[in-house]
């Protein structure tokens, strides 16, 4: 069956992009980071992942896209299997720091380097970075030293290294952290108007909400909650048990 999305694209209706089965990580023998996770995320969706720190958002991603290997479980991405340490162009991570993410003498080279890397004509190269940097605002700074840049502009040309791989999956992690108004005014707009299946995980609750159309919430590895934005994050009690708090904007609705 097939319906048109927000985007007006075409779409098969609940495609599954990514899929966790029974997942579980532990970076030591005493505390596991992630138990049994089992999840479905549909094709399109744009999916919060909340939770205090250390709950587990960032292991879970790096588990996703392979950068560690799960203990036990799963993940398929497009409904083919991650093999952990192989890259799979189908998804990319935008690291909650973008000083892990950007290494080049320019911004150029270092948009180009995932592309270059997928074994892509330089032509094809040129112009998927011309169409990552026009898609989030920077194509300004192409130019410039990625190391001379402000939070804000370090933050849009880290998703534009991730953008030029063309991935259908993309996981943000913590993408507003150090942004200052306008620039994370900026980052929400394009992050509603992105057609990719993309997760993010965010102590900025008010991002989510006007975001993500589902929101995951984790507690110590585990899955708590998994549902309506709006639902999960106005259930005070649920917030409280884990360690968060509603957000402002839910508090002064009616
Ligand atoms: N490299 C590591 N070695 C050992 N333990 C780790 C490592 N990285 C994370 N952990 C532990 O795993 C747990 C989950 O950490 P993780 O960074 O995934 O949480 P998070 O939800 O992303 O937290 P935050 O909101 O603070 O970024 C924490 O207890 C953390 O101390």
């Amino acid at each position: 069956m097939k319906e048109l999305t927000r985007n007006n694209q075409v779409s098969l209706t609940n495609t599954v992009s990514i899929t966790l089965n029974n997942l579980g990580f532990n970076y030591s023998k005493e505390r596991a980071a992630l138990t049994d996770v089992n999840l479905k995320i549909i094709t399109g969706e744009k999916v919060g992942l909340i939770g205090a720190n250390g709950a587990g958002k960032t292991t879970l991603f790096m588990a996703i896209c392979g950068i560690l290997t799960p203990n036990y479980g799963d993940v398929q991405i497009l409904n083919r299997p991650i093999v952990p340490g192989r890259f799979n162009p189908d998804i990319g991570l935008v690291f909650q720091n973008p000083d892990d993410q950007l290494f080049c003498p320019t911004v150029r080279d270092d948009v180009a380097f995932g592309a270059e890397n997928m074994g892509l004509a330089p032509h094809e190269v040129t112009e998927r970075v011309e169409t990552a940097l026009s898609l989030t605002g920077v194509s300004h700074l192409i130019d410039r030293i990625p190391h001379h840049l402000s939070g804000g502009e370090k933050c849009m040309v880290a998703i534009s290294t991730v953008l030029a791989m063309q991935p259908q999956v993309i996981l943000y992690d913590e993408p507003s952290a150090n942004l200052d108004l306008k620039a994370r005014r900026r980052l929400i707009r394009f992050l509603q108007a992105s057609s990719e299946t993309i997760m993010i995980s965010s102590h900025d609750l008010e991002l989510i909400l006007e975001v993500c159309d589902r929101v995951i919430l984790l507690n110590q590895g585990r899955v708590i909650a998994d549902g309506l934005p709006q639902k999960i994050m106005s259930d005070r009690v649920l917030m409280e048990n884990n360690n968060l708090e509603v957000p402002h904007s839910l508090t002064h609705k009616h």
